[in-house]
């Protein structure tokens, strides 16, 4: 197990982590999330002994890192999978890594087979694509066979046949015992790798708690509506039912109504009773992307200057004969669902994790970023302020070993 408590650590006037307490258990993969810049390489260096805390500390089973008796047969890690000597074969890099920690070599050739590196083992590593070097450093990190492994983005370049394999490798030795803990901006992969997350955002802790939680307490399901096109009358007929009946409408750019805070059935039976056919009745389950970017959103530090998300602008409302696209002009009866890309943040109060709360202070009846409803519309559920994606920007990696020299 890994745990920290009170993890501090300053660079200067920088604050890179902060007070960050949680643990890692064997058993599970946990997935170490959050955006560029936030902490994540230099919590899993203090954790690897390569950055000394300010404040705080992190032991792994008990033991501060660097106080583990034969540390690299208990903890193996991946954090850069460029730090290797280029002249160096795989091979020979791997024998001296094992010579180092009293492996034998031929654990050197059941890793390089387990990475699928076998065949070019003799190769030196400067001629290694992107992939190959991180199955390389994958290889490294399991020579000595340990109980803890920490991934510091391990799909960074592997292609859809790495990727895969690298999940079910995760998996694996999980489910063999071990505490296996990753890092990755891949959230699609991260949710079907990982059972727990952790999330931080600045430094500071934001979310440890299952996959599933997480995508619950950040995200809002909803039904999708679709009425039949002739009879833009009845959609909004059932608007002002479903409204009415305690849920919030807003519009696809179909012109389908996305319909929070009512089940399915209930759905069902109000357009039933309301005369009202319906062409589709369609659950949304929220992803795990769509979680983490609500939750994350206000902690982005590098975000585009051409992002036209920028600024936290709202998307251009349309209007309604645009986008039914059944040829039949009528007014917004409902305001416009946030787009691809888009992530509205939860509804005030329902965050666990904001940062900022309203100070007592009830949540305006409306957005001051969103325009008002249309005065002829039913009363509709106001639509949650816009909020940007995550940025486009790619920042560039540090040399994980850049502390400890
Ligand atoms: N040696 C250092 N000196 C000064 N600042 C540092 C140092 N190491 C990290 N930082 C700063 O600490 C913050 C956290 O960096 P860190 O690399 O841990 O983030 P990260 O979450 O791993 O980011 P990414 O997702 O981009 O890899 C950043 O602002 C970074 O610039």
């Amino acid at each position: 197990m890994i745990e920290a408590i009170g993890l501090t650590k300053r660079y200067g006037a920088k604050t890179a982590v902060h007070n960050l307490s949680f643990q890692v258990r064997p058993g599970t993969v946990t997935g170490f999330l959050g955006p560029n810049g936030s902490g994540k390489s230099t919590t899993m260096r203090m954790i690897l002994g390569l950055d000394q805390p300010t404040a705080g500390q992190v032991t792994v089973g008990g033991h501060p890192f660097r106080q583990l008796p034969n540390a690299p047969r208990q903890v193996g890690a991946l954090l850069d999978a460029k730090a290797v000597h280029g002249g160096r074969t795989a091979r020979t890099h791997l024998l001296s890594l094992a010579q180092l920690s009293g492996i034998p070599a031929a654990r050197v050739d059941e890793v390089l087979g387990v990475v699928g590196l076998q065949d070019v083992a003799r190769r030196r590593s400067k001629g290694f694509s992107l992939g190959m070097g991180q199955r390389l450093g994958i290889a490294a990190a399991l020579l000595g066979d340990p109980q803890v492994l920490l991934f510091d983005e391990p799909v960074n370049g592997l292609d859809p046949e790495g990727i895969l394999w690298v999940r079910n490798l995760m998996k694996r030795l999980a489910s063999e015992g071990r505490t296996v803990f990753v890092s990755s901006h891949l959230m699609s992969e991260m949710a079907v790798t990982a059972d727990h997350l952790i999330v931080i955002g600045r430094g500071q802790l934001l979310a440890d708690m299952s996959v599933t939680d997480f995508i619950s307490a950040n995200s809002a399901d909803f039904a999708r509506v679709r009425t039949a096109p002739i009879d833009p009358p009845r959609r909004e007929k059932l608007t002002a039912a479903l409204t009415e009946a305690g849920g919030q409408v807003l519009s696809e750019p179909d012109g389908a109504l996305r319909v929070t805070g009512l089940p399915l059935p209930r759905i069902s039976d109000l357009a039933h009773e309301a005369d009202v056919r319906v062409w589709e009745l369609s659950p949304h389950q929220a992803s795990l992307e769509e979680a983490y970017m609500r939750m994350t959103q206000s902690v982005v530090d590098y975000r585009s200057t051409s992002d036209a998300l920028e600024g936290f602008q709202p998307p251009q409302q349309q209007g309604w004969g645009q986008h039914q696209g059944y040829g039949t002009p009528a007014p917004p009866v409902v305001q416009e669902a946030p787009q691809q890309g888009w992530y509205a943040p939860p509804p005030p109060g329902q965050n666990p994790y904001a940062t900022t709360p309203p100070a007592g202070a009830p949540a305006p009846a409306v957005p001051a970023a969103a325009p008002a409803p249309a005065p002829a519309a039913p009363p509709v559920a106001p639509a949650a302020p816009m909020a940007p994606a995550a940025p486009a920007v790619q920042t560039t990696k540090r040399d994980s070993n850049e502390d400890a020299r």
